[in-house]
């Protein structure tokens, strides 16, 4: 520090000849007492001192930037914490917490580390916010990019995601999905007896069960028989490291035995095995194959481009490696949320055998009394009752509670107010589900409301489930099919219950939300599924 101060002196020695020079005798007195003033002051200043100021000086800078990016929408007066703020709260997120927030004002704000948060809770702004691409684009945490690889097309914006986007959508189409069901039933029957078994001593916890279940029924549809029995259950078993990973906040680098090295090491695992799969689906489609899975629709559409001379919808040459990757995605996108619905269906219709009973007539009335006719879409198209059962449950736990946006430039949300380049824009999506004006009695479930031409049936604009705009959920039809297939042949073959606790009707966020519980269930297997 001495040897600070004596530099510092001696600059300021040199400035203040330089500046007696040019402005002449007359202040020369004033002049060098008051730098000489100064250097005092200095020399007395210590290390300390210094970052003191500093701090202060940026914890100030820090709030000041708070007031004036917050200007009049809710949110704390001062940020508590200095520059963390209410870090330690969203590295353990309260559903109670989120409501309150929500609550308090169409707009709100947090700002954490100096980044600011605003969350659109109203229905028309936070659909404003999901459809304006030229402002903001789906924001994800650090980490995402090293786990899911940067070149990964979903980190892809503008006119280069719509493109791309358009690849994919057929992927996921009505006809599509007609060529996936026979797998997804195989699944579905296997997991059913598994579920029998696992719980014949009574009821134990469904959560891990349910994910595994996910996890098999969408790798089974992706990547179809390539992909083998072991490699599905080491996936199942690992996956739930590539959640883990993505915390909010990491280390910059990837530390060996961290949660993301672990998660990254799952995913490159992962997706080295879809890469063998996409060849195998290449050479079997080559072959004239028949294509009954994901992978192969998409190698299907590529071969039928180069055949027709582009003449068609153009679809471009895939590498393996980006068809592992995209599958990765909608692994990734699928598994939590997918799996948050599992538990809330099963939860909900076990707890209410009237609707359990109805679910069981209709599957048996579009069956015409034969539970072994399998499952095709025109089937699926028919149980209008357990499809409503399925989007109400979805409305009720809707599984994304918010999407999480970065705003790429200044962007006027409302007349009043503009969110500021930089800031996290997040639309929610729970308090349009919930809307009292378009949802009688919003927490009773209900899936007579959506008849169609019904009041909820016709408020479009806050059916938010999926999200909206241009990154509008790739699987929503998948999902509505697939679970409407699901519930529907779980009520035909088995007796599910579910063991109710204090905290089955408790929120528990983890990524999506599940019971708080996990879900307790017992399966029996039905001797007579033709009876009601
Ligand atoms: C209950 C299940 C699901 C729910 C509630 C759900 C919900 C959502 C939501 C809210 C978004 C963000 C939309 C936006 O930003 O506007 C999204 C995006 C996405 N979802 Fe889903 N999802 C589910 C299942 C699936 C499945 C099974 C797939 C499988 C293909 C999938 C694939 C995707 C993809 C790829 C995106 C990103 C789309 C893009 O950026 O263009 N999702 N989903």
């Amino acid at each position: 520090m001495d040897s600070f101060n004596d530099t510092a002196q001696q600059v300021v020695a040199n400035t203040s000849a330089t500046f007696i020079d040019l402005i002449g005798d007359l202040k020369q007195a004033d002049l060098t007492n008051a730098l000489l003033h100064l250097s005092l002051i200095w020399q007395n200043v210590t290390g300390w001192q210094i970052f003191f100021t500093l701090l202060i000086s940026a914890i100030s800078y820090d709030q000041i930037m708070y007031q004036l990016r917050k200007g009049a929408i809710a949110g704390p007066r001062f940020k508590f914490w200095p520059f963390m703020g209410p870090f330690l709260e969203s590295m353990d997120p309260k559903f109670e917490e989120y409501k309150a927030k929500w609550a308090s004002g169409p707009l709100s704000c947090v700002s954490i580390f100096h980044k600011f948060v605003v969350i659109v809770s109203n229905r028309d702004l936070a659909r404003k916010a999901l459809q304006s691409p030229r402002y903001a684009k789906p924001c994800v945490v650090d980490v995402a990019q090293k786990i899911l690889r940067p070149t990964n097309w979903v980190f892809l914006d503008g006119k280069a995601h719509v493109d791309y986007r358009k690849g994919l959508n057929p992927l996921f189409s009505k006809k599509a999905l007609e060529v996936y069901i026979p797998q997804q039933e195989k699944v579905m029957d296997r997991y059913l007896n598994k579920f029998v078994e696992l719980s014949k001593n009574g009821p134990v916890i469904f959560f891990h069960e349910f994910r595994e279940y996910m996890c098999a029924i969408s790798l089974k549809t992706f990547c179809g028989d390539y992909i083998t029995d072991d490699q599905i259950r080491a996936v199942a078993d690992s996956y739930y490291r590539v959640t883990a990973a993505l915390e909010l906040v990491n280390f910059p680098i990837i530390l060996p035995y961290t949660k993301p090295w672990y998660g990254r090491k799952i995913a490159d695992e992962t997706m080295q095995v879809f890469a063998g799969c996409a060849q195998m689906a290449k050479d079997r489609m080559a072959a004239g194959g028949t294509p009954n899975c994901v992978m192969d629709n998409w190698v299907t559409s590529m071969l039928n481009s180069q055949k027709d001379g582009n003449k068609g919808t153009f679809i471009r040459e895939f590498s393996n490696k980006e068809i592992s990757e995209a599958v990765f995605t909608f692994l990734f996108a699928a598994q939590d949320a997918s799996s948050s619905l599992c538990c809330w269906l099963f939860q909900i219709v076990a707890d209410r055998p009237d609707v359990l009973k109805k679910i069981r007539e209709e599957q048996l009335r579009v069956r015409e009394g034969d539970p072994s006719k399998p499952l095709t879409l025109d089937l699926i198209d028919k149980m209008e009752y357990t499809y409503m059962v399925v989007k109400e449950a979805l409305r009720i736990r809707p599984p994304v509670l918010m999407v999480p946006y970065l705003v790429k430039k200044n962007y006027p949300i409302s007349e009043n107010y503009t969110v500021p380049k930089g800031a996290m824009v997040i639309p929610t999506l729970y308090p349009a589900l919930h809307d009292p004006e378009v949802y009688d009695d919003p927490d009773e479930f209900v899936p007579e409301r959506w008849v169609k031409g019904g009041k909820a049936d016709l408020a479009k604009k806050n059916w938010l489930v999926f999200g909206a705009g241009t990154h509008v959920c790739l699987g929503q039809t998948y999902v509505m099919t697939s679970f409407t297939a699901w519930i529907g042949k779980a009520i035909m073959f088995t007796d599910f219950k579910h063991k109710v606790t204090p905290d089955s009707e408790k929120i528990k966020v983890f990524a999506t939300i599940f019971p708080k519980d996990d879900l307790f269930m017992e399966f029996k297997k039905r001797e007579d599924p033709s009876k009601i």
